[in-house]
């Protein structure tokens, strides 16, 4: 199983130390634009392989995509993040044509990839990939859900003084600061809806302290997170690259589930050796459908701007 990471930054070289910890890749390939900056990462990274204990071959490359030749998936990590007061949304200018450019290297190198897209705006950029590729739709996924999810079971534990694992919950909708939709009614505490120990004016403080989680982490970071990142990443590569047909939220792009088609925005999905091996609908309220279509609109919104 080979992995390519494009984008040697704080998310990228993150999410290789994380799927080079779990030892299920044969090998991390890892590319940046700046002279040997991913040959540096990959080194650094090799030499805790002694420390942790794991077999993964990480290399390291400067715009050379045949060294990624033949990967099974590839994670475009590649463009820049956001500072404090920004929206992801306003990251589009730079990052599209970066995105572009990434993706069709990778795939005049590797024809049956999957890709995972992470750069921001996450849902817009994963719609330029399908839009510029041509892959089959269940092979481009975009990573928001899974770190937003983990961001609402953070969130859940703390108002219900309970340890993490005690806690389920999920966000779906767009990966943005007023587009993601916390699903608190469905949240629990070990099968016990949350609602039985939580207030609804606490469960939705919950839901917006989680909305906020990335620009609250911005502020406090002067660029955005990368440890919750690189672990949700890791997450979706090594769910496909084991078919472990686990259930995340991702970007996907839709053709009437939801309501919605022609746009990319996080839904429920099975991940296996396929990529997206299934749409999962969910059962949601009047309130649940109006959040998703109002954040639909606001991606179709930015999706617009691809055009100029
Ligand atoms: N979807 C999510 O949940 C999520 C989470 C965290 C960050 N992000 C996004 O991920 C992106 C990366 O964030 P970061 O903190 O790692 O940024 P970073 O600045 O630390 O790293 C980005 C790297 O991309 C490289 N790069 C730029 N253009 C390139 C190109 N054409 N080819 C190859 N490499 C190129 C840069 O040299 C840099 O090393 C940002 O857009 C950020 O908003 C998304
Ligand atoms: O907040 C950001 O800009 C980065 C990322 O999308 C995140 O949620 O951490």
């Amino acid at each position: 199983m080979k992995v390519t990471v494009v984008g040697a930054g704080s998310v990228g070289a993150s999410c290789a130390e994380y799927i080079a910890i779990k030892n299920f890749a044969s090998e991390v390939v890892i590319v940046d634009i700046k002279e040997n900056f991913a040959e540096g990462k990959a080194m650094d990274l090799m030499q805790t392989a002694s420390l942790n204990g794991f077999d993964t071959k990480i290399t390291g490359s400067t715009k050379d995509y045949s060294k990624t030749a033949n990967s099974d998936i590839a994670v475009i990590t590649s463009g820049v993040p956001r500072k404090p007061g920004m929206t992801r949304e306003e990251l589009i200018g730079i990052n599209a044509d970066i995105v572009k450019e990434v993706s069709a290297n990778i795939i005049k190198h590797s024809p049956d990839v999957t890709i995972i897209v992470v750069s921001n705006p996450m849902d817009t950029m994963t719609y330029l990939v399908h839009q510029t590729t041509g892959l089959p739709k269940n092979k481009i996924i975009g990573m928001g859900g899974a770190l937003d999810s983990a961001r609402f079971k953070y969130r859940l534990a703390e108002a219900l003084e309970a340890p993490i694992s005690d806690v389920d919950g999920m966000v779906i909708g767009g990966h943005s600061d007023k587009g993601m939709v916390p699903l608190t009614r469905m949240a629990t505490r070990n099968s016990v809806l949350a609602s039985e120990f939580l207030s609804e004016e606490r469960l939705q403080q919950v839901a917006e302290d989680t909305k906020v989680g990335g620009a609250t982490l911005t502020k406090m970071l002067g660029t955005s997170a990368w440890y919750a990142p690189g672990a949700a990443v890791s997450g979706l590569v090594q769910a496909i690259a084991c078919d472990q047909k686990k259930m995340f939220p991702c970007s996907a792009l839709l053709n009437g589930e939801y309501d919605l088609e022609g746009l990319c925005i996080g839904v429920p999905v099975i991940l296996g050796k396929d990529g997206i091996e299934k749409i999962v609908e969910i059962e949601l309220n009047d309130a649940e459908k109006k959040k998703m279509q109002e954040s639909a609109e606001a991606v179709k919104k930015t999706n617009g701007l691809l055009e100029n």
